[in-house]
C-alpha cells in the first residue's frame, strides 16, 4: 500500500517542475492528504438499509472490538431515523454477551432476541430472524461471537451464520487502536463472510484509527461509522476528510468550527467582535465565553478536534476536571460586582476584594487568584488582536477573512503555534477552514492552557 501511495504521489507531484518559491512541503502534504482520502474510498458504496424494506445486517469482529456496543449504536441510530430495528444475539461464546445486549437494547427500547440455554448460534440467528420478520422489523441486526484472536472455529461459525441468515450487509467492527494488524484480521473475516462495510470503534481515545486504511484495503469496503465513546449516541457517520486530518495530526477544525458556530448565539457575535476590536477583554466577556464552552458538551471532545491538543493541554481523562474548573471560575465570577466584571483594570482587585470574593463564592483565595491568572493570560492573548478590522455586517463568520496571519501568530501561545506547524501550518489551517471563524477558535483554545 505504501508503495502504491508513493507511486501515485510521484505522479501528482513533480518537484523539479515546480516554480522556485513554491511551498513544496505544502504540496506534498496535500498530495499525501488526498492520496489517503483515496485509499479510504474503495470505489463502491456500502449497502444502505431502506425504511419499510426488511434488511438483515450481521456484525463480525474480534472479542472486545466493541461489536456488541456498536450493534446497539447502529440500531439506535436507525431507530432515530424512523426505522424499526431489532437485535439478535448470536454470540453464544462469551458468557454475558446476551445480558449485555439485553441491557443495551432495553435502555434504547429496541426489541431483542437471544437465549441463555441454546448454544447453537446458527439456530438463534435463524429463530431471531423469523421472529422479527413476523414483527415487521425493517432492520434486523445480528451480533455474532468474537474470540480473542483469529481462530478457525470462529470463522467457521461466521460462515455458517452468514449462510443461514443471508445478510444484506456484513459489517466488520475493528478497534481503532489495532494498527496494521487490521489487514489480516479484516481479510480473515472477509474470507468467511462477505464483509461489505467497516466500523472503527474507540476513536475517542488516543488512537488515530490508521488501521482503517488496512481494513478498507483488505475488505474493499468503505468505513461507514466511527464509535466515539461507550454511550449509545457516541456514534458518527464516517467522514473521510476530518478522519485523514486527524490521522495526519491536523485536527478536525471544520468540526470544531461547526460546533462553536452552533453554540454561539448569532446576536452576540457583533457585540463580542466590537469588544475584541477595542481590545477590551473583560471578565464578563470571559464569563460569556465559559458559558458557550460549557454548551459545547464534553470538553474533551471539543479539544480532541484540535491538532495535538487533547494530549498536550487537556490530558485524556481530565475533561471532567477541566469542566469543573470552568464551573468553579464561573461561581467565583458570580460573586463579583458589575464594575469588576466590566473592568479591564486588574488593580480593582485589591486583596480585600479577593478575600471577599473567595468568601462569597465559598472558595479559597488561591482559587480566585487562579481564575484571575487565567483571565490575565487570555486578556493578554486577546489584546494582541486589537485593531482587528470588523467585517461589514458584524458577523463572526466573516471575521476570518479579516484576520491577518501575523496578528494570529502573535496572539497564539508559542507552544500552540509550534503544534500547528508554525506560520505555514496556520496558513494551511485558515485555508482549510475557509469562511469559518478563527477568533472563536482562539477563545476556545485559550481555555485549555494550564
Ligand atoms: N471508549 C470507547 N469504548 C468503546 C467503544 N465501543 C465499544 N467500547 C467499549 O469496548 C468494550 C468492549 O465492547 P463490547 O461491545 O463488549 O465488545 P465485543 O466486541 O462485542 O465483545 P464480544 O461480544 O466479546 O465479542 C466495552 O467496554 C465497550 O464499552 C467506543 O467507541 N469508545
Amino acid at each position: 500500500m505504501v508503495r502504491d501511495m508513493q507511486t501515485n504521489i510521484r505522479k501528482i507531484v513533480n518537484l523539479e517542475t515546480l516554480a522556485a518559491g513554491t511551498n513544496k512541503r505544502r504540496i506534498i502534504q496535500q498530495a499525501v492528504f488526498s492520496e489517503l482520502c483515496n485509499m479510504l474510498d474503495p470505489g463502491k458504496a456500502a449497502f444502505i438499509p431502506k425504511k419499510g424494506k426488511p434488511s438483515v445486517v450481521m456484525f463480525v469482529g474480534l472479542q472486545g472490538s466493541g461489536k456488541t456496543t456498536t450493534c446497539t449504536k447502529y440500531a439506535y441510530y436507525h431507530q432515530r431515523k424512523g426505522f424499526k430495528p431489532s437485535l439478535v444475539c448470536a454470540d453464544t461464546f462469551r458468557a454475558g454477551a446476551f445480558d449485555q445486549l439485553k441491557q443495551n437494547a432495553t435502555k434504547a427500547k429496541i426489541p431483542f432476541y437471544g437465549s441463555y440455554m441454546e448454544s447453537d448460534p446458527v439456530k438463534i440467528a435463524v429463530e431471531g430472524l423469523e421472529r422479527f420478520r413476523k414483527e415487521n422489523s425493517d432492520l434486523i441486526i445480528i451480533d455474532t461471537s468474537g474470540r480473542h484472536k483469529q481462530e478457525a472455529a470462529l470463522f467457521e461459525e461466521m460462515r455458517q451464520v452468514a449462510e443461514a441468515t443471508k445478510p444484506d450487509l456484513v459489517i466488520f467492527v475493528m478497534d481503532g487502536s489495532i494498527g496494521q494488524a487490521a489487514f489480516d484480521q479484516a481479510q480473515a473475516f472477509k474470507q468467511s463472510a462477505a464483509v461489505g462495510a467497516v466500523i472503527v470503534t474507540k476513536m475517542d481515545g488516543h488512537a488515530k484509527g490508521g488501521g482503517a486504511l488496512s481494513a478498507v484495503a483488505a475488505t474493499k469496503s468503505p468505513v461507514i461509522f466511527i464509535g466515539t465513546g461507550e454511550h449509545i449516541d457516541e456514534f458518527e457517520v464516517f467522514d473521510v476528510k476530518p478522519f485523514v486530518s486527524r490521522l495526519l495530526g491536523m485536527g478536525d477544525l471544520g468540526g470544531l468550527m461547526d460546533k462553536i458556530q452552533d453554540v454561539m448565539p448569532a446576536d452576540q457575535q457583533p457585540e463580542l467582535l466590537a469588544k475584541l476590536a477595542e481590545g477590551t477583554f473583560t471578565l464578563r466577556l470571559l464569563y460569556e465565553q465559559f458559558q458557550n464552552l460549557l454548551k459545547m458538551g464534553p470538553i474533551g471532545q471539543v479539544f480532541s478536534m484540535l491538532p495535538g491538543f487533547s494530549s498536550e493541554l487537556m490530558p485524556k481523562g481530565h475533561e471532567k476536571e477541566g469542566q469543573a474548573k470552568i464551573k468553579r471560575y464561573m461561581t467565583i465570577m458570580d460573586s463579583m460586582t458589575d464594575a469588576e466584571l466590566d473592568s479591564t483594570n486588574p488593580k480593582l482587585m485589591t486583596e480585600s476584594r479577593v478575600i471577599r470574593i473567595a468568601r462569597g463564592s465559598g472558595r479559597q483565595v488561591r482559587d480566585v487568584m487562579d481564575m484571575l491568572e487565567e483571565y490575565k493570560r487570555l486578556a493578554k492573548m486577546w489584546s494582541k488582536m486589537k485593531g482587528l478590522k470588523m467585517p461589514k455586517n458584524g458577523k463572526m463568520s466573516d471575521l476570518s477573512q479579516n484576520l491577518n496571519i501575523q496578528q494570529m501568530t502573535k496572539a497564539l501561545p508559542p507552544q500552540v503555534l509550534k503544534q500547528m506547524g508554525g506560520m505555514g501550518g496556520l496558513q494551511a489551517l485558515m485555508k482549510q477552514m475557509g469562511g469559518k471563524d478563527m477568533s472563536k477558535m482562539l477563545s476556545g483554545m485559550g481555555m485549555g492552557g494550564d
